[in-house]
């Protein structure tokens, strides 16, 4: 499982450059303007100039509304700054259709600039608190559309997480079906190591974190710590290890 850790500023971005043999992915978002903020280009290229060459630069293009060609015009923003992951937040799509048509403007924007950039179709775990498209629609809508991935987060950091809204057993049929729909799995929203256990069992491709790693838990008020990252890696691998032990007794 790949850890992706989401600062919202350069300064964050040079803690977790600290903590860098400890994560995969650097996630650049604004977490004040929502659960998938977009921050400013400037910010994307800075923090890409910050962090290790070898550690990809993923940044949110925000919680977007059924907007295509909008959407698509700030996803390739994000990629000529410097991200090569790319994750899009489907909140103001509320059917499949309208979903996929967003994210198909996205991957041709982003892919005809960077083939090699990588498409995050995100969906939210509490979706029926905002009347978007259901989570298990999402490994579809990332196929359909030419997406790497599907993500789930949640949309409203109030605590709850995301098993709160999307089961453990649930989590794994959107594995599953992104799998099956070769495709990534990507799961966040609110996750803390007690979480790591069922999300490394179900086969998550890539876990999404910020509260758990910031001081205090606290996502908005705490800064990154890279003891945190650290501490938090080491549980991931810890399940790792267990996960496969498991495997090779059963086998
Ligand atoms: O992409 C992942 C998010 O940054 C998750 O943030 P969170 O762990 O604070 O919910």
């Amino acid at each position: 499982m790949l850890l992706l850790i989401s600062p919202d500023s350069v300064e964050e971005a040079l803690d977790c450059a600290q903590a860098a043999e400890h994560l995969d992915i650097v996630d650049v978002k604004k977490p004040d303007e929502g659960s998938l903020g977009a921050n400013f280009p400037w910010v994307i290229r800075a923090i890409r100039d910050a962090v290790p060459a070898d550690k990809p630069v993923s940044a949110t293009v925000g919680d977007v509304p059924y907007k295509p060609g909008t959407v698509a015009q700030a996803a390739l923003g994000a990629a000529v700054s410097g991200a090569t992951y790319i994750k899009v937040g489907l909140y103001g799509c509320t059917t499949p259709e309208q979903a996929v048509d967003v994210m198909r403007g996205v991957a041709r924007a982003v892919k005809d600039y960077r083939p090699d950039a990588f498409v995050v179709a995100s969906g939210y775990a509490d979706a029926h608190r905002i009347g978007c498209v259901n989570p298990l629609a999402l490994p579809d809508i990332a196929r359909r559309s030419g997406s790497d991935a599907a993500m789930l987060d949640t949309a409203v950091k109030d605590g709850t997480r995301l098993f709160d809204h999307v089961p453990p057993d649930v989590c794994a049929q959107f594995v599953r079906l992104a799998h099956e729909a070769d495709l990534l799995a990507a799961l966040a929203g609110s996750v803390t190591v007690e979480d790591l256990g069922a999300l490394t069992r179900i086969g998550t491709d890539i876990v999404g974190v910020r509260g758990a790693v910031c001081e205090g838990g606290d996502r908005t008020a705490g800064r990154i710590q890279p003891r945190l990252v650290a501490a938090f890696r080491a549980e991931m691998d810890r399940h790792a290890r267990e996960c496969a032990a498991a495997v090779a007794t059963a086998s």
